[in-house]
């Protein structure tokens, strides 16, 4: 089975053991699912609420917060015909039979044989005979672009073309922008369709797991590296590997992809045997990498051989005019999946969608379409239905989401290296973060720039000597 011929089952693993959701994530994945973890269930719930029920969720049983016997309940009032798989070390009869008067579609004792838990994946969603997904569920309309402003039209004319050529493709645009959308139907209407596409977002997976992400490695290269465990690059042989976030990657990994993109091969972590692969590679970021080139964040070698061709997605501000058009799609799929009928905007509602700014771009768009469908009272949206949508969404939390998460990725990784010292060096860091912020917010007036943060002048002049002593 792989991901590239259909669309492939979408599967969410909930378990607060990092190594777990990992193990689990990594070898449903290579099964050719589509993996998201979670480690509690309140984000699945939160999830399930913005993006609709999976087709198939593992939960761990101990977690904190609602244990998975709670969400399991929880799931089957909101999901009701979503197939549960209840993992737990605790194999006593008591949880068992709770999970199974719960609801739950099977159980799965710890620790599991990992071949028998993506096996259950398959039997769960009735394809153990080797279809990507359950046919009811297969080629949502989610794949197409949407736009028909010049810029979408010019942009999908270049897809056309480019998707013949051989090239790298480098994608740019601010987050939410359709990057990945851009990707994949670059792949789907290329001649490697019938290949697998292969997607790795740079910043999601911690530094120090990255190189074994990318090429693999062998049984005992690392402790923990029980098995043989084979990379991005070979799993998209003769497809197209979809490098998202590629400003994030450490200067030591982009060393070694821009050899393997000149090469064409290269050894697994740990590995003797030299692996060849043919693979298109297409990479995104929403960074400016000609900055990260000149800051010496970025090898500019690499980028001029990922660069070869670029396309640029215009953020959704600047293409106003799609905005209707997107927002009557993602109602519909909302309605889709929640059997109802779709809402329809009212007209003062859809002005006022017209004249938000969109930070957050078609994803933040698409965000507040689910929420409306599962929040407005009536068929018809009201401008009232939507003020209160958009006060809880825009930059500020979606900035702080992402803020939480890549600190608690750095605060891992670091650990991982065995950094010491850590609170000073991230508090100092963040201390810089917020002055410089104020600083250029208040066009350099110390005064006022302390008075925003909250702090006392002299603190605030102090804390600027250390950071530039140090920096
Ligand atoms: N033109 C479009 N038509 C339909 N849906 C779109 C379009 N652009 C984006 N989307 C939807 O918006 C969401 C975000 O798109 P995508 O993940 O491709 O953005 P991105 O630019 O890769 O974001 P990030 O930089 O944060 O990874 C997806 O659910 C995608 O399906």
């Amino acid at each position: 089975m792989n991901a590239s011929s259909a669309t492939p089952a979408r599967v969410w693993v909930v378990d607060d053991d990092r190594s777990v959701r990992f193990v689990l994530a990594t070898a449903l994945r290579e099964a050719g699912y589509s993996v998201d973890g979670f480690e509690n269930a309140d984000d699945v719930l939160a999830a399930l609420a913005l993006r609709g029920a999976p087709d198939l969720l593992y939960t761990d049983v101990r977690m904190p917060g609602d244990d998975g016997l709670v969400l399991l309940d929880k799931l089957k009032a909101a999901a009701p015909r979503l197939p549960v798989i209840v993992m737990s070390a605790y194999t006593d009869v008591a949880s068992t039979a709770g999970a199974f008067r719960g609801g739950a579609h099977e159980f799965l004792s710890k620790p599991f044989d990992l071949d028998d838990a993506v096996a259950l994946a398959a039997r769960a969603l009735g394809t153990e005979h080797g279809a990507a997904a359950p046919a009811a569920e297969a080629a949502p309309p989610a794949d197409t672009l949407i736009g028909d402003t010049p810029a979408m039209r010019t942009l999908f004319r270049a897809i056309g073309r480019l998707a013949q050529a051989p090239l790298s493709v480098l994608i740019t645009g601010e987050t939410g922008t359709g990057k990945e959308l851009v990707a994949r139907a670059l792949h789907r209407e290329s001649p490697r369709a019938a290949r697998p596409f292969v997607a790795l977002n740079t910043a999601a997976i911690p530094a120090e797991l990255l190189e074994s992400e990318l090429f693999g490695h062998e049984a005992g290269a690392f402790t923990g590296a029980q098995r043989r465990h084979i990379g991005r690059f070979e799993q998209a042989d003769g497809g197209s590997l979809f490098l998202d976030e590629i400003g994030d990657m450490p200067l030591t990994l982009q060393t070694r992809l821009l050899r393997v993109l000149a090469e064409g091969e290269f050894f697994r972590v740990g590995g003797r045997e030299l692996i060849r692969v043919d693979v298109r590679v297409i990479a995104a970021t929403h960074q400016d990498l000609e900055t990260l080139v000149a800051e010496g964040r970025f090898r500019a070698d690499l980028l001029h051989r990922l660069d070869v061709v670029r396309l640029r997605l215009p953020p959704l501000r600047e293409r106003r005019a799609d905005i209707a058009q997107l927002a009557e799609r993602f109602l519909a799929a909302a309605a889709a999946k929640f059997a109802a009928t779709p809402k329809r905007l009212s007209k003062p509602a859809l002005e006022r969608l017209l004249a938000h700014d969109w930070p957050g771009n078609v994803r933040e768009l698409e965000n507040v379409c689910w929420r409306l469908a599962a929040l407005a009272p009536a068929d018809s949206i009201t401008r009232a239905d939507l003020d209160e949508v958009l006060a809880a969404s825009g930059p500020a939390r979606a900035a702080d989401d992402d803020w939480d998460a890549r600190l608690s990725a750095w605060a891992r990784a670091q650990l991982a290296e065995g950094a010491q010292d850590l609170h000073a060096h991230a508090r100092e860091r963040f201390d810089r973060a917020l002055l410089e912020a104020a600083l250029e917010h208040t066009g350099g007036r110390r005064t006022e720039a302390a008075a925003r943060l909250g702090l006392g002048r002299n603190t605030l002049t102090r804390k600027l000597g250390t950071g530039r002593k140090r920096s």
